[in-house]
């Protein structure tokens, strides 16, 4: 894990944690949000200095990140930038003093002591001085925009790249959730955001030094003023920039119950189930009930925020006021110029401004260097399962020899395991059914063979090798499977099944073969455009399928592989008895060859597995054929029986009626 930004890692680990702990689903409970002030949020000025400190320290060491992340996005408009802004630093400096010049060459004038030749020679030189400030200004905004862009693009790209890279665990944690959504959503506008802040800070910074080194001339005490007066609003407004990031911190989770209460409302898969539960108003209010909290929250630290900041800055103005009453006495007095007076008084609004500038600019820099450490930490958050260092090249022919061997699992975070010392051997070829009451693991087991995640404990053989000594990515090209929760893709039902075989994707033939497999291939010739028809409703003329005919589509892009291991996950639950009935047919035909594995509720399709593997809490009580279980009359028998009686009652209550 990166930890940048020079903050301590407890006190990151510790928001993290104190953040992940709002309670409640958002659905019911209380609707609150803790406060964002860490406990141990510095009291005395000494700890507030060695705070400051700290965060300075980091946000500094932050910048050459920013920088390497500007320069891969465009280098050109780096150097664009940074040069620009070297020069509108110093163009403020210039315009006063050329200001400073024509009143001079003005009152010379006036006072016959100058030339005519001389005004219009330094109105020309404003002139000029201004047209490059209007070029320069917008060459900033246009390198600006541009970058911005730029940026925005590289960093969703590098987020997409990483995110493709991570474990199934990290996208079934909640936590990771959250620095997913951080990092994918808020953090791309940071880095330009950053590197704005960064070269307004030293615009300003120019504008400053050169500033205070013409009140230098004039008073070093007016300048040590001038210096010194901005101090207490910039210990402010670090204060505050932290605290709106842990404020955003902590209201993540909130945001993220919020948005899930209005994709309730507002998708077209939910709608059904909500208006009929009469759910709609609730969920609103429960909305508006969170949004208002949320809103509370932000109030209150914004209105702290822009209040305690004006106050303390109100202390520069004084400064800025002192020095322009000074100057003007001092003209009064004789001893400057009316160019003179010019020139410091606008040399004092510009060191003001410029202090602010300063504030605003390195607080946004604390800020967003906060946010970036979420995306350098998301980044730098590696799969665990990879390939090992040399791994095992898989045989030439992979035969689908699959062996468990003592493997237990538990979820990160789970209290129970999910799996528990299961022992199986599957033959090359061989069909087999995985059964058990809900939750007993199947899913679980299909999971580790495909390696999506690694088992806690024992071992899973492929041919003889354990399939952590394969790379990952070969040894799920040799699986196809169907999961219970398959995704319907909203692309054209040739996509749809395509995506199962990407080499495929062009190949027609071969996906209307699978679709054929799968018992689609009719429905999806009766479209309007076939094969190129759109699914889903996402797009125009996009065709709604019903829940069987979706699940005929995943199991065709399941089929469309040609590998030596299939897994299907329920691969029937939506199908009707008939379409069941037909596809277990084929199936025969499609597993040839292939060692198939298969969960299912209905034992009718059960029972005409070469084997049978039956998992009870994790534990695989009974495996064999489906007479053999029988014969043992075990848990097997007892819910073969159950359902069978069941079909058997409905065939006399339809013998009576
Ligand atoms: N991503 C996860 N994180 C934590 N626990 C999980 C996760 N997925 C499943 N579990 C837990 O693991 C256990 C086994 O789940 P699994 O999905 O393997 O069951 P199953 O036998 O396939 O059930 P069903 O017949 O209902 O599909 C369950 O108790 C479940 O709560």
């Amino acid at each position: 894990m990166v930890h940048g930004g020079g903050r301590p890692i407890g006190l990151h680990k510790q928001l993290r944690k104190a953040s992940s702990t709002v309670p409640d689903s958002g659905l019911t409970g209380p609707i609150d949000i803790p406060d964002p002030a860490p406990a141990d949020e510095p009291k005395g000025l000494r700890a507030r200095w060695q705070r400051l400190r700290t965060s300075a320290g980091g946000t500094v060491r932050g910048l050459p990140k920013v920088a390497r992340l500007t320069w891969q996005a465009s280098p050109i408009l780096t150097v664009l930038i940074v040069l620009s802004t070297v020069v509108s630093g110093l163009l403020p400096t210039l315009t006063a003093y050329i200001a400073k010049l024509l009143l001079d060459a003005v009152v010379a004038a006036i006072q016959h002591r100058g030339t005519t030749t001389r005004i219009i020679e330094v109105a020309g030189l404003e002139l000029g001085v201004l047209t490059f400030t209007a070029i320069s200004t917008a060459l900033t905004n246009m390198a600006q925009q541009l970058l911005q862009e730029r940026m925005t693009l590289t960093i969703r790209h590098r987020v997409m790249e990483h995110a493709a890279k991570l474990d199934l665990a990290f996208f079934e944690g909640s936590e990771s959730y959250d620095l997913l959504r951080q990092a994918s959503q808020e953090a791309p506008m940071r880095p330009v955001s950053m590197l704005n802040s960064a070269l307004g800070l030293g615009r300003t910074a120019v504008t400053f030094a050169s500033m205070v080194a013409l009140l230098v001339s004039v008073s070093p005490l007016l300048a040590l003023v001038a210096l010194l007066a901005p101090l207490p609003a910039f210990i402010s407004q670090s204060k505050y920039g932290s605290r709106a990031f842990m404020l955003a911190l902590f209201v993540s989770p909130i945001r993220r119950r919020m948005d899930y209460l209005s994709t309730l409302v507002t998708t077209d898969t939910y709608a059904k189930e909500t208006k009929l539960f009469g759910l709609g108003p609730y969920l609103v209010d429960r909305f508006r009930r969170l949004g208002q909290a949320y809103y509370a929250r932000e109030r209150k630290l914004t209105t702290r925020r822009n209040l305690v900041g004006t106050a303390w800055s109100l202390l520069s103005t004084a400064a800025g006021s002192g020095i322009a009453l000074y100057i003007a006495l001092e003209a009064v007095a004789g001893r400057l110029s009316i160019g003179d007076l010019a020139l410091y008084t606008s040399a004092a609004t510009a060191v003001q401004t410029a202090v602010q500038s300063l504030f605003t600019g390195f607080s946004g820099m604390y800020e967003n260097n906060l946010y970036l450490d979420r995306l350098y930490e998301f980044l730098a958050t590696e799969p665990r399962i990879t390939a090992p260092a040399r791994p095992e090249p898989l045989p030439a022919r992979v035969h689908g020899h699959v062996e468990f061997q003592d493997v237990s699992f538990r979820y990160p975070g789970a209290e129970e395991p999910a799996l528990e010392n299961v022992s199986f051997e599957i033959r090359p070829g061989e069909t087999v059914a995985v059964v058990g009451r809900n939750g007993a693991g199947k899913s679980t087991l299909f999971k580790l063979l495909c390696r999506l995640y690694d088992p806690t404990g024992g071992r899973i053989l492929l041919d003889g090798t354990d399939i952590r000594e394969f790379d990952p990515d070969a040894l799920r090209g040799q699986i196809s499977a169907m999961f219970q929760d398959y995704v319907t893709y909203q692309g054209t039902a040739a996509e749809n099944i395509g995506l199962g075989q990407l080499a495929d994707l062009e190949h027609r033939d071969r996906i209307v073969e699978s679709a054929r497999r799968a018992g689609v291939a009719e429905r999806i010739e009766r479209l309007p455009k076939g094969y190129d028809s759109p699914l889903g409703r996402w797009f125009d003329q996009g065709v709604s399928l019903s829940g069987g005919e979706w699940q005929k589509i995943a199991l065709a892009r399941a089929f469309l592989r040609d590998t030596p291991i299939l897994i299907l996950d329920e691969p029937t639950s939506a199908l009707d008895a008939r379409a069941e009935h037909d596809l277990f047919s084929r199936l025969r035909a499609l597993a040839e060859g292939r060692t198939t594995l298969y969960i299912s509720h209905r034992f009718s399709t059960v029972r005409q597995a070469e084997k049978i593997l039956f998992l009870d809490h994790g534990k695989l009580v009974e495996q064999g054929t489906h007479d053999e279980l029988m014969t043992l009359g075990g848990n097997y028998a007892e819910l073969f029986t159950l359902q069978a009686a069941a079909y058997l009652d409905d065939d006399e209550d339809e013998e009576v009626a």
